[in-house]
């Protein structure tokens, strides 16, 4: 006899499912930002529900680093709504849930520091005033080795290379045990091995439930992971939904983008979020 058509939904649809009830983590509606007085993002929107893991995607200068800017609190929106977890972004300040991960910048600061030392100020938005506990100690030694660092715990930041920076600022945002990780462009000028490594690292976070938020020029190894791509072009959304299948630069309409290129210094806002 002909099985029935399949009622039970497949482990595929359960998950799509409960995704879509799950809470909103960020909620981004309408929002505008102007820098050094032009628009940069023209109205905005922008949703990550409870563990989903969305690509943002765009030409140079299409928006994607102000609008997770705008997400940590770094650029003010002139209009528009932003929600973390719920609360209004002005009223947000649960800031040891998120991990942060800025555009390219370089570990070392010119402050003569260890890596085990950059890892552990991740820490900071956990801990209680005082030494480190036996928990913080634990946090940072296993950031160190979900990214393959924890045998360069001693060394000064200052030796690493562009790839092993990028990989402890990875380490300095999950020490902080974050639900949410946001991060812009984390595999840009990291070699294939430390991408790897770094995809590695993402799909256990994802595994244990984390959300998260990246900013791409291509998706790469990272692909399997990615459940939503939004586009930006000139600061609006021109696409939410599937990944663009063909993968690469020139997946995407317009797409120009080149690597690597300094971070840009708007005025910054303190949120206790390390940048
Ligand atoms: N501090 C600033 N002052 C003035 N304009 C800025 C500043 N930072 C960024 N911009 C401009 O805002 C626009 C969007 O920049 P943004 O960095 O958000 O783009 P992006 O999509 O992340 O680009 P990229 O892929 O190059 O990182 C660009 O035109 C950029 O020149």
């Amino acid at each position: 006899m002909k099985p029935e058509p399949a009622t039970e939904p497949s482990p595929e649809n359960t998950a799509k499912a409960s995704s879509d009830e799950a809470p909103t983590v960020i909620s981004l509606r309408g929002a505008t930002a102007s820098l050094g007085g032009r628009p940069v993002l023209r109205g905005v929107d922008l949703a990550v529900r409870r563990g989903e893991v969305v690509a943002l995607l765009g030409a140079n200068g299409s928006g994607k680093s102000t609008a997770v800017r705008s997400v940590v609190g770094q650029v003010p929106l002139s209009g528009g709504d932003l929600e973390l977890f719920g609360t209004p972004g002005r009223r947000f300040r649960d800031w040891a849930r998120i991990g942060y991960v800025p555009q390219r910048t370089t570990a070392a600061s010119g402050v003569p520091a260890t890596v085990r030392e950059v890892v552990s100020t991740g820490r900071l938005t956990r801990r209680r005033l005082g030494p480190p506990r036996a928990a913080d100690r634990a946090a940072v030694r296993r950031a160190l080795e979900l990214v393959g660092m924890a045998d360069r715990a001693k060394d000064s930041v200052s030796a690493l290379s562009g790839g092993q920076h990028q990989r402890v600022l990875i380490a300095r945002a999950l020490a902080g045990e974050p639900e949410l990780l946001i991060m812009d462009e984390p595999m840009a000028g990291v070699d294939l091995a430390s991408q790897e490594i770094l995809a590695g690292t993402l799909r256990e976070q994802v595994a244990q439930g984390a959300t998260v938020l990246l900013v791409l020029h291509e998706l790469g190894p990272l692909e399997p992971l990615i459940d939503r791509a939004v586009v930006l072009r000139d600061g609006c959304v021109v696409h939410d939904g599937p990944p663009p299948k063909a993968v690469g630069q020139h997946a995407l309409p317009g797409h120009d983008h080149v690597h690597p290129h300094a971070a840009h210094d708007a005025e910054p806002i303190r949120t206790g979020l390390l940048t």
